[in-house]
C-alpha cells in the first residue's frame, strides 16, 4: 500500500486512449463523446448499436457522425469495430481491412449482454471470417462469457475460457485477440500465461469494487454491468495484472452511458458510466496498489503496442485534489447517473 507522503501532488503521463467505449449515436453520442475526447486521444468504438455495425460502410459511416458531433477544438480519433454476426463474410474482413478505419472485429455471444441480440450462437459458424482475420491482422475482440442458462451468472468468464476461447486460440493460435473487460482471476491468470498474440482490457470499475458494492445498503444499479462485479480475491488478481507492467494488459472503461430511467427499474441495463471521471478511477486504483509509476505504461503504451498504432504525442495532468461529481448529467433529453455520482474523489483531471 502507498504511503502518503510518497504519493506525487500531479501526475503527467502520455495522453491514454480507451481500448472499448461505447459512445451510442445521435444525441446521446453528442452528450458523451465531449467526456472521452477531454480524456483520450483515441478510443476502439463498440459496435452494439440498433441495428449493430456489421458492415465497413456502416462503420464509416458511424465513424463521420462521431467526428460530426466532436465539439470545435477538441482531437479524438475513433477506431472502429465491426459487430461479427454468425452470417459475417470473409469478404467484409477483407473491406474493413483495406478501409484503414475498422480496427477490430467483436464477438458478442448472442444474449450475453446489451444489444447483443444479433451476436454469434456459436463460433463455427464464424470460422471461415475467423480465419480471413487471422490472414490479415484484424484483432477479435471478444465478450468472453458464455451464456447457456445452466451456467452460474457469477461463472460466465471461467467457462468460456474452457468451452470458447481455449478452442479458439487453438484452431488460431496466430489471431490476435483481445480478451475485453476482463473480471476474473481464471481471466487474468489465462492472458499472463498463454503463448501468442492475446491481451485483455480492464475497467476502473472492475479494479476499484468487487460484488458486494451492487448490494451495499440495498440494490444499487449504477454499479451493475456485463460481465457482472465479482468476488474481491478476483478484483485483487485484475489489480495484481494491471499494475504489473505486463504488456498484455491495458486500458478499456466499457464506459456504457444508460438513461438514468433505464437503470433505476425493475430490469435495470447493464453499465456503468465513467467516462467523465475514468482517469480519475484508474488513478486512485493504481494509487492504491503503490503502482502510479506503472498507471502510463497501462493506459498510454500498451494499448498501442498491441494495436501496431503509435503513442499519442501530447500529455495529460491529474492533480490530485478531492472533488465531488455530479449526481447526473445530461444524456439526450434525458439524464444519465456517473458511476460515483455525488461522492468525492481524490483526482481530478486539469
Ligand atoms: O458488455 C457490455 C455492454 C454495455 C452496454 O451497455 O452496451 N454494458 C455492459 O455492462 N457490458
Amino acid at each position: 500500500m502507498s504511503n502518503i507522503d510518497t504519493i506525487p501532488s500531479s501526475l503527467t503521463i502520455t495522453r491514454p486512449d480507451d481500448w472499448h467505449l461505447h459512445l451510442r449515436d445521435g444525441a446521446t453520442l453528442a452528450s458523451v463523446l465531449p467526456h472521452s475526447a477531454r480524456q483520450f486521444g483515441r478510443a476502439i468504438v463498440m459496435p452494439n448499436l440498433k441495428p449493430p455495425v456489421t458492415t465497413t460502410a456502416a462503420a464509416a459511416a458511424y465513424r463521420e457522425r462521431i467526428l460530426a458531433a466532436l465539439p470545435a477544438g477538441m482531437a479524438f480519433e475513433p477506431l472502429m469495430t465491426l459487430y461479427l454476426t454468425n452470417n459475417t463474410p470473409p469478404d467484409e474482413i477483407l473491406r474493413a481491412q483495406d478501409s484503414g478505419i475498422v480496427h477490430a472485429v467483436k464477438l458478442y455471444p448472442a444474449g450475453a449482454t446489451t444489444n447483443s441480440d444479433a451476436g454469434v450462437t456459436d463460433l463455427a459458424n464464424c470460422y471461415k471470417t475467423l480465419e480471413t482475420m487471422q490472414e490479415v491482422g484484424m484483432p477479435f475482440l471478444v465478450h468472453g462469457e458464455v451464456t447457456d442458462p445452466d451456467i452460474d451468472l457469477f461463472d460466465r468468464e471461467a467457462v468460456f475460457i474452457e468451452r470458447v476461447l481455449r478452442p479458439l486460440r487453438r484452431d488460431f493460435p496466430a489471431l490476435n485477440i483481445v480478451f475485453e473487460h476482463i473480471t476474473t482471476k481464471d481471466a487474468a491468470q489465462y492472458v499472463a500465461e498463454a503463448d501468442g498474440p492475446i491481451a485483455a482490457t480492464i475497467t476502473a470499475h472492475h479494479l476499484l469494487y468487487n460484488r458486494n458494492e451492487i448490494f451495499k445498503g440495498g440494490i444499487r444499479p449504477h454499479y451493475y454491468c456485463l460481465p457482472v462485479l465479482k468476488r474481491e480475491e478476483h478484483r485483487l488478481a485484475l489489480m495484481t495484472a494491471a499494475t504489473s507492467g505486463d504488456e498484455r494488459f491495458f486500458l478499456g472503461t466499457d464506459s456504457a452511458p444508460h438513461a438514468q430511467g433505464a437503470k433505476e427499474a425493475a430490469c435495470g441495463c447493464a453499465g456503468c458510466y465513467t467516462a467523465l471521471h475514468a482517469m480519475e478511477l484508474y488513478a486512485e486504483a493504481f494509487e492504491r496498489a503503490g503502482a502510479l509509476d506503472k498507471l502510463e505504461g497501462f493506459a498510454s503504451f500498451h494499448g498501442p503496442a498491441f494495436y501496431g498504432l503509435p503513442r499519442n504525442g501530447d500529455t495529460i495532468t491529474l492533480k490530485r485534489e478531492a472533488w465531488t461529481l455530479p449526481e447526473t448529467l445530461p444524456l439526450a433529453d434525458q439524464l444519465v447517473v456517473p458511476l460515483n455520482a455525488g461522492e468525492t474523489i481524490n483526482w481530478k483531471m486539469v
